[in-house]
């Protein structure tokens, strides 16, 4: 049919003024839309363009289909070159109807303009009327409407054909359109026009398909680079849906690949960290590196333990379950709590967590490190002295740990470190609640909870007669027993986590690194492995730490071990108060004597013993 068909207007007037319509002279996709947009009561004396989308809405909506204006704005642009000729306009139309983006003749834009038909316009039948666009994004079919096809006349003037865009999943992107104001020049072509419209969609979906790819590609490049890292990753596409996961994680979740992050996370798995990949060739974003953590067995413990805090790892090890089921227990009662565990198992963090889910956490919680006070300090220590009491004390005297801690909980660290001659004392202090402080003799009245802790078995000490018996019955009262962190080795990947959340350290351990943390026999536990984890940190940064470079660090850390072995626990306090010292004095030996309270050829000769000079 001739786009100027007279007979047209008169088969558009009878339907808009009387209602009847002359089916043979109609196609059914027109006589379907004309219907519709009688019924959804479209003004056919009008249809320009009334909804805009202000400045920042349509850059929002750009942004959010910045992948088919990507791949279809210079295959438009490439159309608009081929037919620079004709006065026309090319279109991208997103999901809704929403020009988002639109170039052309500038004799056609000026037309354009004046029925609003510009970017950020929505070009829906509901709006304008029947109309290629509007048309095509309901059937999702190649449509051309030619001039007294339109249902309002503000397009009537128009021969619009437009082509839906399919992504590689058939998901419906959105709609290209070529348009051009009846023109003699073109009469009848609208067939070729939209064969033309329909070649060039099909032309934008293969360079989708492309792009889809080369992403994916870029994607699992840096997937591959995190293949061997301890941690559990993911890469995700910019649409937040896993594309690849590393070796660790797949041996736990196999069907993990094409499932939304958000999905598979749910309540078992917590996102750590999550750093943007951009193209590498057109710079825009295409994904995701995610790093999780495993979020299950943290909750599911603490759903058996709903009103115990615990500000530290917990891990997965059943040991350490069993510990904390213990103080969940033993917190709410006053009960005097025995510690053991070697160094750096977390005594006293676990002392502290006691305190905490006490009745008395609103008190204060004192710890006293017995093997860091001198033996015959350690009486004014804990139970204060009054003035005057002996040559040195301080004019005021001095409140005792124990006077400190009232209302609260003292923790006795080493307790094994007490001199004979005070665990009478302290028996008595037990016994009474009451202290006596040195050179007084009114007794104070203490209110207060008391844990131990040894690095030491108690009763061991017994047998040696380093520990008064009957004091031992006081206070082995509750027994607490912390495994050594190689017992818990599953927990080890939980505490490197733990560090580098802590610390800000984005880095990304290899399996390879993470075996042999698990591997090392940590004789410091949980101390010494952060200590570890800190040397790794300032020698490597965020990059990624050989494996021959921590192979010697630990190697050297066996070595010192060795000669520490040697040492008493006392020594091994005295040794590294003194290495301290060393730095904080520069090496100056007077000066550290005279921080130390003792003559300079003690302090020489210290520093000989423990092998410093
Ligand atoms: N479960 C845990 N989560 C996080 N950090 C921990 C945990 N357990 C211990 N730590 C950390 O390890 C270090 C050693 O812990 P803590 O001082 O409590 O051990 P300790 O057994 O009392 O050592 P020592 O016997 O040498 O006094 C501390 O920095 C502590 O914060």
């Amino acid at each position: 049919m001739n786009v100027m068909d007279p007979s047209k207007r008169e088969i558009w007037r009878r339907f808009v003024q009387e209602g009847t319509l002359d089916q043979a002279r109609i196609s059914k996709r027109i006589e379907e839309s004309w219907y519709l947009c009688r019924q959804k009561n479209v003004d056919p004396y009008d249809g320009k363009g009334k909804m805009f989308l202000t400045g920042r809405l349509l850059l929002e909506r750009r942004e959010k289909n910045q992948r088919l204006l990507r791949c279809a704005v210079p295959i438009l642009e490439k159309l608009q070159q081929l037919f620079q000729e004709i006065p026309a306009i090319f279109l991208l139309i997103d999901q809704e109807g929403y020009v988002l983006w639109a170039k052309g003749h500038q004799q056609a834009m000026k037309k354009a303009k004046e029925i609003n038909f510009l970017e950020g316009v929505k070009w829906t039948e509901e709006e304008v009327g029947t109309n290629a666009i509007g048309t095509a994004l309901r059937t999702r079919e190649p449509i051309a409407v030619v001039g007294l096809d339109h249902y309002a006349v503000a397009s009537q003037q128009w021969v619009c054909s437009a082509a839906p865009i399919y992504d590689e999943n058939k998901e419906f992107l959105g709609i290209i359109d070529m348009s051009y104001p009846i023109y003699h020049g073109l009469s009848d072509a609208q067939d070729y026009v939209l064969a033309t419209i329909v070649a060039a969609s099909y032309t934008i979906e293969q360079q989708l398909r492309i792009q889809q790819k080369e992403n994916l590609l870029e994607l699992f490049r840096h997937g591959f680079q995190m293949e061997d890292s301890a941690s559990y990753s993911v890469v995700c596409d910019d649409q937040e849906n896993i594309v690849w996961a590393n070796h660790r994680l797949r041996s736990f979740c196999s069907s993990i690949i094409d499932q939304p992050l958000q999905q598979f996370c749910q309540r078992t798995w917590k996102v750590f960290s999550k750093v943007p990949i951009f193209s590498s060739v057109y710079g825009h974003l295409i994904g995701y590196k995610v790093t999780l953590q495993k979020a299950q067995d943290e909750e599911a413990f603490f759903c058996s333990l709903p009103s115990f805090r615990f500000d530290g790892v917990i891990g997965t090890s059943p040991s350490f379950a069993a510990v904390l089921r213990s103080c969940s227990k033993v917190a709410k009662t006053d009960a005097t709590v025995y510690l053991s565990g070697e160094t750096g198992t977390g005594k006293e963090l676990i002392a502290r967590a006691i305190h905490q889910n006490s009745l008395r956490k609103d008190g204060p919680f004192v710890a006293v490190n017995c093997g860091a006070v001198p033996k015959e300090l350690i009486g004014s220590e804990l139970f204060g002295y009054v003035e005057g009491a002996f040559t040195g004390a301080k004019r005021t005297g001095y409140m005792g740990k124990f006077v400190q801690a009232h209302g609260g909980t003292l923790f006795l660290d080493e307790i094994g470190e007490i001199p004979l001659e005070m665990q009478v004392a302290l028996l008595r202090v037990l016994q009474e609640r009451e202290v006596v402080p040195i050179g007084g003799t009114k007794p104070i009245s203490v209110d207060v909870r008391v844990i131990t802790a040894t690095h030491r078995d108690l009763y061991e000490l017994v047998k040696e007669g380093k520990l008064r018996e009957d004091l031992f019955y006081r206070l082995h009262v509750y027994p607490i027993k912390l495994p050594a962190l190689r017992e818990r080795k599953e927990d080890i990947p939980f505490f490197v986590d733990y560090y580098c959340r802590k610390n800000g350290w984005n880095v990304c351990l290899p399996n390879s690194v993470m075996n042999l943390l698990m591997d090392y026999y940590w004789p410091g536990n949980i101390r010494e492995l952060f200590n570890v984890l800190e040397r790794m940190r300032i020698e490597y940064g965020e990059a990624v730490p050989p494996i021959s470079g921590i192979k010697s660090m630990l190697v050297a850390l066996k070595n010192d071990e060795k000669g520490r072995g040697e040492l008493t626990y006392r020594e091994q306090v005295e040794k590294e108060q003194m290495m301290n010292m060393l730095e904080e004095t520069k090496g100056n030996i007077s000066k550290m004597a005279e921080l130390l309270g003792i003559s300079r050829s003690t302090c020489y000769r210290k520093l000989k013993k423990y092998k410093l000079i």
